[in-house]
């Protein structure tokens, strides 16, 4: 059954706070996303009939804690269409996910003189990981630029990705751009020269259907508080020839096969990478997530943010003073925009939309080279979801006109 959205407010009830004396209107749905109310029921019906340690147990509550631990990484695996559950491994989150990457398969592939290319718009967890890996190995940053309209320049990427190249890593979507990149052809040239294809999907996987085998990335990380699951739980996929070559990040229980006196030997996948006790009831309520975003449908998701954005973006843009950083046109955007009002700050700007019961984010957005390199010291950002309405984008410009004239002659 498709949920029809125009009902849909009624499973999120912090969507009915009151904050400064307004309606809340939640508009930072890129930092982290609202849990409905099935989500948090899995949580509640987990720890109140089934809660128990998975695996190992012979009793009757392991065993269901188990099996439903295990169906939410079905119900992953077929989410993003991954081959097998095998290559589907929990982890706390995208940054997670990317730094096991880099610990993981870095360690063991880079060398000095080699390449890793990703592209000024990265979010930090995509970013500091490379970094670090390229400076211990004596390896080489590399960059892509982008375009005047804030989108990956392709012609750049050719140019980057070269027979030196090991790994490019590149997020899908972006968290300040707010554009889609194309992730699939930048697989193409990576794989031509030999090197593997890393996706950050923190921003993509809650917003577009996302198809790993279609993308034929090799790599592909993202989280589930941004997808209506809590926080502490993510997914970091992976192809299985490459995971069976991995060495491990951590160790202990969960992961062992044999342990002798001096050395080991490691279980199967994908609990090869899942050392101690799992975030079990994180993973169960994910799959509960999973569900209800399947109940929408990832396409009416994206319809959805198209219709919001094409429908807020010109409203934005006839205001006197505003820049919005990325794509102007809505085509190229998902629900997320980031904007500055002259002669205000990014923080004073959002702290006038909170007064009036907005809530957006505002700062670097873990995104500092992407900010020096539009020339900013921070933007403010609102990131819209499905659950948002032509309503809210009406306050958000009202609010956003409020505050400048709050502002206006540059005094409290
Ligand atoms: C593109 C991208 N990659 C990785 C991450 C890291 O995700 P976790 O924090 O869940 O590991 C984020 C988080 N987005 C930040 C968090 O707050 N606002 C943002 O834009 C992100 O937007």
């Amino acid at each position: 059954m498709v949920k029809d959205l125009n009902n849909i407010r009624e499973d999120f009830p912090i969507l009915n706070e009151i904050v400064n004396d307004e309606p809340l209107v939640y508009l930072d749905n890129a930092a982290t996303t609202q849990k409905p109310r099935q989500v948090v029921q899995a949580l509640e019906n987990y720890y109140y009939h089934d809660n128990a340690n998975v695996h190992r147990g012979v009793h009757t509550l392991a065993e269901r804690a188990t099996e439903h631990f295990e169906a939410a990484r079905e119900k992953v695996r077929a989410f993003i269409n991954a081959a097998s559950t095998k290559e589907v491994l929990f982890t706390r989150g995208a940054t997670t996910g990317l730094n096991w990457i880099a610990a993981s398969y870095g360690e063991k592939v880079i060398q000095a003189g080699d390449e890793i290319v990703i592209s000024y718009m990265e979010h930090h967890s995509n970013l500091v990981p490379w970094q670090q890996l390229a400076l211990r190995k004596g390896a080489t940053l590399k960059y892509i630029k982008l375009t005047d309209q804030g989108t990956l320049d392709m012609a750049d990427a050719k140019q980057q990705i070269t027979s030196k190249t090991k790994i490019v890593a590149i997020a899908q979507a972006a968290n300040v751009m707010g554009v889609i990149n194309p992730v699939k052809e930048l697989a193409k040239l990576a794989h031509a020269q030999g090197a593997i294809m890393v996706v950050d999907g923190a921003q993509s996987v809650p917003n577009i259907k996302v198809d790993v085998q279609d993308l034929d990335c090799d790599f592909l990380a993202f989280s589930g508080h941004k997808m209506l699951g809590p926080t502490g739980i993510g997914v970091l996929y992976a192809k299985e020839a490459l995971l069976l070559e991995m060495p491990p990040i951590e160790f202990g229980g969960e992961m062992i096969d044999f342990v002798n006196l001096f050395d080991s030997s490691w279980t199967d996948l994908p609990w090869k990478f899942e050392a101690g006790t799992p975030d079990i009831s994180g993973a169960i309520a994910l799959g509960a997530a999973v569900d209800y975003l399947n109940e929408i449908g990832m396409d009416q998701i994206q319809a959805h943010s198209h219709e919001i954005v094409s429908y807020v973006l010109p409203k934005l843009q006839a205001i006197d003073g505003l820049t919005i950083y990325g794509p102007q046109d809505p085509a190229e955007h998902t629900g997320v925009i980031a904007f500055n009002l002259d002669g205000l700050h990014p923080h004073d700007l959002a702290t006038g939309l909170d007064m009036e019961g907005v809530a957006v984010r505002a700062g670097h957005h873990c995104a500092q080279p992407l900010m020096k390199y539009l020339g900013i010291p921070a933007a403010a950002r609102a990131s819209f979801y499905f659950y948002n309405t032509k309503a809210d984008a009406d306050r958000l410009v009202n609010a956003v006109l409020a505050t400048k004239e709050f502002f206006k002659d540059g005094t409290i």
